[in-house]
């Protein structure tokens, strides 16, 4: 077996995606080789999609998911688009389903190139977001950050789309709050056993939303697709829009949106929007040892 497999860089919104390809082999990309990888400036990453052979019938893939700490995700949206695009270029087909620990994706690459992801249905039971605390109602938890009596950010939505998410509403522009400071120290917040997702959003029409995330596990991020959708759901579950929202990522380069849709008729969540490849290379998944093709870096490693 080689030590090395193919990978490509990619993004979804600027959201920074590495696309492993393990197929036909038992082996998985090591949090070891995903620190290593995050490391360099060149192949730094807020998530790894490692393509694995199916597990279960009627499944193209498994997909392992690792934050650019090496810690593990159950879910990512823009990840998950990523992989659409690369297997609907190796393959010419258009339609996938997808294994992850967090259970079945169907996905579909439009005409357009766009690309839908079902990513299933919201959780909101306190106990499986997970939440420390009972929460009878998981839309409104009580949790702040700043002063006690004049809070910065306060009554998150609390909600799992497969990996936990806290959105915190606000009225001013997202990007004149300072979520670099207070992103780790909610991320971590005993509230979030399991550390959780944190989203700023704001609501600037009954069809769209504004969102900025500190990703667990990567840090502040250029977009994060399950923050969207959970940004939407939760929108729409406290009655600031209908279940049909346009997701402005205000942190995405250039600033781009997705289109997401809490379906009515069988509670799943449809994320819809574009994905880019960059360039292609390959990676020992035991050390991230890397090279790119067709480079000098290539011929140098
Ligand atoms: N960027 C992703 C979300 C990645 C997973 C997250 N950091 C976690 O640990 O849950 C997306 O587009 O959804």
């Amino acid at each position: 077996m080689s030590a090395t497999v193919e990978f490509a860089r990619m993004n979804g919104l600027g959201n920074k995606i590495l696309v492993v390809d393990m197929r036909g082999r038992p082996d998985k990309v090591t949090p070891a080789a995903a620190v290593v990888l995050n490391a360099d400036p060149q192949t730094e990453f807020d998530q790894i999609m490692a393509i694995h052979d199916p597990k279960a019938e009627g499944t193209d893939a498994f997909i392992d998911i690792l934050n650019s700490d090496g810690s593990k995700a159950q879910a990512c949206g823009n990840g998950t688009r990523c992989v659409v695009q690369a297997l609907a270029a190796e393959t010419g087909r258009k339609v996938f389903t997808f294994q992850t620990v967090a259970g079945i994706l169907n996905a579909v690459e439009h005409e357009d190139g766009t690309i839908s992801v079902d990513m299933g249905r919201p959780v909101f039971d306190w106990d499986r977001i997970p939440l420390a605390e009972e929460f009878h109602d998981t839309s409104r938890i009580e949790l702040q950050i700043g002063p006690i009596d004049k809070p910065v950010l306060h009554s998150p939505s609390a909600m799992s789309m497969g990996n936990p998410h806290a959105i915190f509403w606000v009225d001013r522009d997202v990007m004149s709050y300072d979520l670099a400071r207070f992103g780790p120290l909610l991320e971590n917040h005993p509230m979030f056993p399991e550390r959780a997702n944190i989203t700023l959003a704001q609501v600037t029409s009954p069809t769209s939303v504004t969102t900025r995330t500190w990703e667990r596990g990567a840090g502040l991020t250029l977009a994060c697709g399950s923050a969207a959708c959970s940004a939407a759901v939760s929108a729409a579950r406290t009655g600031r829009t209908g279940r049909k929202v346009t997701i402005n990522v205000a942190s995405a380069k250039p600033p781009a949106m997705l289109s997401i849709e809490w379906r009515e008729r069988d509670d799943h969540v449809i994320m819809t929007g574009p994905a880019e490849w960059e360039w292609s290379g390959r990676v020992d998944p035991s050390t991230g040892l890397w090279s790119r093709d067709g480079t000098r870096e290539a011929e140098a490693q």
